[in-house]
């Protein structure tokens, strides 16, 4: 993820599903020091954990945390049209629901040339696997997931990539 940060300049970025701040770290060491991140996530407790990190690191001033839901936000990002096509990359590993709709909101705000970052779209391995090899509580998301995986596919206004590391990220850049 630094070296895609690094790949597109990325100055303007934004994540959805915060957690402690692990992702968020690596984005503000890897974003210039007058980078911003706008970083959204239900619960403010968890970011906290690692905020003291994130300070010590010396690059909290990077970081614009808003306590929200992650939808509602990128909606009133797009009320004003200065934000369109204005963030660089986004990462998205929030809700695994709501991908498409993130996708759709973030085709808008993710410049041409910008990059989309999915986590999760393995989920476990099991998108690879018949449905009678999935473990039972694994089978609900596996089925949210290979939907994800067909839409960013089949979506012609991006380049797509999958990385098999982790629990896997597909990466797609806006081609239009
Ligand atoms: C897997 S964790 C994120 C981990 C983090 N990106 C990292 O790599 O360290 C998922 C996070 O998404 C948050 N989340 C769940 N639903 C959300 C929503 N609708 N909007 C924003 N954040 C949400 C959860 O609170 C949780 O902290």
């Amino acid at each position: 993820m630094a070296m895609l940060l690094k790949l597109v300049n990325a100055k303007k970025t934004i994540e959805l599903g915060v957690f402690t701040g692990y992702s968020l770290l690596l984005t503000a060491l890897s974003i210039p020091d007058d980078g911003k991140i706008t970083a959204i996530d239900v619960n403010r407790q968890s970011y906290e954990i690692g905020l003291p990190i994130i300070r010590k690191a010396g690059v909290e001033h990077k970081v614009n945390f808003i306590e929200s839901k992650a939808l509602p936000v990128l909606d009133k990002l797009l009320e004003d049209n200065e934000n369109e096509g204005s963030f660089d990359f986004a990462f998205v590993d929030a809700d695994k629901i709501s991908y498409l709709d993130y996708h759709e909101r973030l085709m808008k705000l993710v410049k041409v040339g910008g990059i989309i970052a999915y986590d999760n779209t393995l989920w476990y391995g099991t998108v690879s696997k018949p449905e009678e090899m999935v473990p039972e509580d694994l089978k609900y998301y596996r089925e949210i997931i290979i939907k994800v995986n067909k839409s960013l596919t089949a979506d012609s206004r991006v380049m797509i990539s999958h990385a098999s590391i982790g629990d896997g990220i597909t990466i797609c850049m806006r081609i239009q």
